[in-house]
């Protein structure tokens, strides 16, 4: 709360002085029903104006303590929301990847606002909580110290079976919290996986792991009931303002009728003690409140302590020039986890087209992957232009370094919007002509509102190809010299392959290209070929060399072009019943 701890202080402060003012509008009271039943005949003009403007004044602090502690979590939720997102920029993706996009979602949003809660809603509250009972005991014992004894005794009982009913709390509200998240995890993964899970079953599986988190969920709720009940019950009723006034009542009655106690004070008494009762009633739920805001703030805590890539110290260089150095790298996506590349060198010269193949888990994303700095290499060095990246300034690298995925990420805005990404000063015409260099401009054209239409959540409106010609035209319109392209074709159609092809053309002319790709007739003429397996580099060499070499490279190639005279038999003879759907879109594959 440091940022905004000036203005929660105010607001609490101003909570203190409303709960003042409404202990005085009871003493106020007191006085006006003691005065006309000494002088009924006279009309208590001083007790009833005190009592009307300590009312007001108790409403109006009250009022303004809860403005100034929503206005301060505002303020503080926006700070912490600003930093999350600034700190998850700086913080390598595999990091990331760990806790998962529902779990930062989580963070970002939920802790956020359960901080946000606490912050606006328990503040005020929890200052008068303590302030209250406080006053109203310094009140009591100057009334009449018998009753202030009285009522403090109901109190201590109170707050010891409140104490017993919140006995191992924290653990009970931690597990709590788990089997909660358990459940909500369950329930993404169950909507998630919809269409996966209806292909193979009926969502039967997946089902069942929600019904477990809530049976978990629910025994957990059933035991805190439980075992907290009978305690909880006790101390509330203890702590009941009733309980409180019939103690005050009796003793009170006793001590007048003894005549050592006087009508105003047994009146006043019995006002100020039934509110201390009433002031320590929130606390239960504010401890709650407490517990929850801590579990957030350990979660916060957790991301931002997430160690940020490092940045290079003052101004990072400038690279000499557009081409790719490896030196040596080797990479492991976790301290402890296998090598994902080992030992892997080789230049890739400003301009020319180096094309990395190999088969299945040998390494090629990781090396497109490692160039933006999504990780850091584990040991040796990633240059471009001469320069370490890591002596990069982030802003300086992604100005060089251009990127087309496989999985191209559209964001939920138009399509304008999603080629002019991160250059809000683009215009039109330029946005246009980028998506006609990437054969996107007809079918933008054919869509209801053109360049305004919003390609929904994730790009979800568009297909496939049309996703990836958008992203080239992004990258078209960012005009960087070097360009790493990771299976840019694997959506394409036989329709979309041509055009996407074309694209490509347009965006590679002049840079430095990396591409991944799977199928080897889109690497023939790369000025080299980089044969990766198991994160080594077997062989590089041009398409002609490679073959002549007879190795990897060129059994890939064999098996690639038999591939190519592939067709699909119907299986229907052999398996009777079965029937054979193939929807066969290009030539080379078979979805
Ligand atoms: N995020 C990740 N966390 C841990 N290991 C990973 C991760 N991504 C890839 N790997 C592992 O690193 C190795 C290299 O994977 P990579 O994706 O680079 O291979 P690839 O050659 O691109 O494979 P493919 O052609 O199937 O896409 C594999 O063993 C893979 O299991």
């Amino acid at each position: 709360m440091r940022p905004v701890r000036g203005q929660i202080c105010l607001a609490m402060a101003l909570s203190v002085l409303s709960a003042l003012a409404g202990m005085a509008a009871l003493g106020f009271f007191a006085w006006s029903i003691n005065a006309l039943l000494v002088r009924p005949d006279q009309w208590p003009w001083f007790g009833m104006g005190g009592l009307l403007g300590s009312t007001i004044a108790s409403y109006a602090l009250r009022l303004i303590a809860f403005d100034q502690s929503h206005y301060g979590a505002f303020r503080l939720e926006t700070r912490l929301r600003t930093r999350l997102a600034t700190h998850l920029a700086r913080v390598p993706l595999g990091d990331l990847q760990g806790i998962g996009a529902g779990g930062l979602a989580k963070v970002i949003q939920d802790d956020v606002k359960s901080l946000h809660a606490f912050v606006a809603d328990s503040t005020p509250l929890y200052a008068r909580a303590y302030a209250m009972p406080v006053a109203s005991a310094v009140a009591l014992c100057w009334l009449d110290w018998r009753l202030a004894l009285a009522c403090a005794l109901v109190l201590v009982a109170g707050v010891v079976m409140m104490a017993l009913a919140m006995r191992g709390r924290s653990d009970l509200t931690r597990r709590y919290n788990t089997a909660r998240e358990a459940v909500s995890a369950a329930v993404v993964e169950f909507v998630q996986a919809m269409p996966v899970v209806r292909t193979f079953d009926t969502g039967q599986a997946t089902f069942s792991r929600y019904r477990q988190a809530l049976d978990e969920y629910l025994q957990i709720l059933v035991y805190w009931y439980r075992s907290a009940s009978f305690n909880l019950r006790f101390a509330l009723a203890i702590l009941n303002p009733l309980t409180t006034l019939t103690v005050l009542l009796w003793l009170g009655a006793w001590l007048i009728w003894r005549d050592s106690l006087a009508f105003s004070i047994w009146l006043t008494t019995l006002l100020v003690g039934a509110g201390m009762a009433e002031a320590m009633m929130p606390l239960m739920s504010l401890a709650h409140m407490v517990d929850k805001a801590k579990l957030s703030i350990a979660r916060i805590d957790q991301i931002l302590a997430l160690a940020p890539l490092a940045e290079p110290p003052g101004r990072g260089l400038e690279p000499a020039n557009a081409d790719v150095r490896f030196e040596s790298v080797n990479f492991r996506y976790s301290p402890d986890g296998p090598a994902a590349l080992t030992g892997l060198s080789f230049v890739a010269p400003a301009g020319s087209i180096t094309a990395l193949v190999g088969p299945s888990g040998a390494g090629k994303t990781t090396v497109a992957r490692l160039i933006p700095r999504f990780w850091d290499v584990s040991a040796g060095s990633i240059r471009v232009g001469g320069v370490d990246i890591r002596e990069l300034d982030h802003d300086t690298l992604m100005r060089q370094v251009a990127f087309v995925f496989q999985d191209s990420f559209l964001f939920t805005g138009t399509i304008a919007e999603n080629i002019g990404l991160g250059q809000p000063s683009m215009d039109r015409g330029a946005i246009a002509r980028a998506a006609r260099a990437a054969q996107a401009h007809d079918f933008i054209q054919t869509l209801p509102s053109g360049y305004d239409t919003q390609v929904g959540e994730r790009g979800g409106q568009l297909s496939g190809g049309q996703r990836q010609r958008i992203t080239i035209a992004r990258a078209i319109l960012q005009d960087r010299p070097i360009l790493i392209l990771d299976e840019a074709t694997a959506f394409a159609d036989a329709e979309n392959e041509a055009a996407l092809i074309a694209a490509l053309s347009v965006l590679m002319r002049g840079r430095t290209v990396i591409m991944v790709a799977h199928r080897l007739s889109t690497v023939r003429d790369a000025d080299q070929i980089l044969v990766m397996d198991r994160g080594r580099l077997v062989e590089s060499g041009r398409h002609d060399d490679l073959l002549a070499d007879d190795a990897l490279y060129a059994r890939m190639w064999r098996n690639y072009e038999r591939a190519q005279q592939w067709t699909l038999h119907s299986a229907a003879g052999e398996c009777p019943g079965m029937t054979t759907v193939a929807i066969a879109t290009g030539t080379e594959r078979l979805i």
